[in-house]
């Protein structure tokens, strides 16, 4: 990887938490990732963050290192779009542009040129980590959170092979039909929806042939998540996945919200989730 600079390192459960900064091929920038890495790493875990998060949000807040320190699980938490670019308004609106970047490559300007995020992840930084700790596609999987959450089925439905195991918290399940993807997708992708489908995990999922995770995808989701009804639509997932025969645990929990909280009271069951499917 071009120019990896460490920004920061901290002693963590055994493990090194770690904040790196390099020269981004595909995003023609630099980019923001954190890693933090077991004793011994065995198994390697993407998480994609939501709407207005870092790469640092999901180490400090979701609390996972103990476990998977534990487990042998390195953790990669990339950022969630290109900063510093300098298009105008690229920053005025929580959910597109900046922190924003839905795990996709645009197509429309002025955001194609470093709008880069599927490619980024894909094709730069997954195979780069993957390379550095001997942990190929068998040894990797990828979850994430609202956003994240569609950053992780549609990237891991995307890219065949690419992650063995995936699960989600409260994932936008149906951009096509919500606001945030709506809008997302009309400003990344243009108004000519041909492409958009594409990129949603529930139209994806009713493409499919055969399961596709035939060792079940797992999702939590808060049945207080003000989000829920309007933007996140696990419903539509779940009829996907019944109609593909995927198996699918979507785990309805009353009085969870959509934040942190919510991800760190069931973060080990997704590690664990993994690292049945990952270390066997
Ligand atoms: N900025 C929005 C909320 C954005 C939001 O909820 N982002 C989620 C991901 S979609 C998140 O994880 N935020 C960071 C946090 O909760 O720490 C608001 O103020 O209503």
């Amino acid at each position: 990887m071009k120019e990896l600079e460490l920004l920061g390192e901290h002693a963590c459960f055994g493990g090194r938490q770690r904040f790196y900064r390099h020269a981004s091929r595909e995003i023609g920038l630099s980019m923001r990732f954190g890693l933090f890495l077991p004793p011994e790493p065995r198994a390697l875990l993407v998480y994609l963050a939501g709407l207005t998060c870092s790469e640092e949000t999901f180490a400090i807040k979701a609390g996972a290192q103990r476990l998977a320190s534990e487990l042998g699980m390195a953790l990669l938490t990339p950022d969630t779009s290109p900063r510093g670019v300098g298009i105008a308004g690229e920053s005025d609106s929580w959910d597109f542009g900046v922190g924003a970047g839905f795990y996709l490559d645009a197509s429309q300007p002025p955001w194609a040129s470093y709008w880069r995020m599927e490619s980024y992840l894909m094709h730069e930084l997954l195979p780069a980590v993957q390379q550095q700790f001997n942990l190929g596609p068998e040894r990797s999987g990828v979850f994430g959170h609202s956003m994240g959450g569609h950053g992780a089925l549609t990237l891991a439905l995307r890219h065949p092979g690419a992650f063995r195991s995936v699960s989600a918290f409260a994932p936008v399940c149906a951009p096509l039909q919500c606001p945030w993807g709506q809008k997302a997708f009309a400003g990344y992708l243009g108004r000519d929806h041909a492409d958009w489908a594409g990129h949603d995990a529930s139209a994806l999922m009713l493409t499919q042939t055969r399961p596709p995770f035939p060792a079940g995808i797992l999702i939590d989701q808060g049945l207080a998540d003000p989000f829920l009804a309007t933007q996140l639509m696990p419903e539509a997932f779940e009829a996907a996945c019944l109609v593909a025969g995927q198996d699918l645990t979507l785990r309805r929990h009353a009085a969870y919200d959509h934040g942190y909280y919510f991800i760190a009271s069931f973060v080990e069951d997704h590690l664990r989730h993994h690292a049945a499917q990952l270390l066997g």
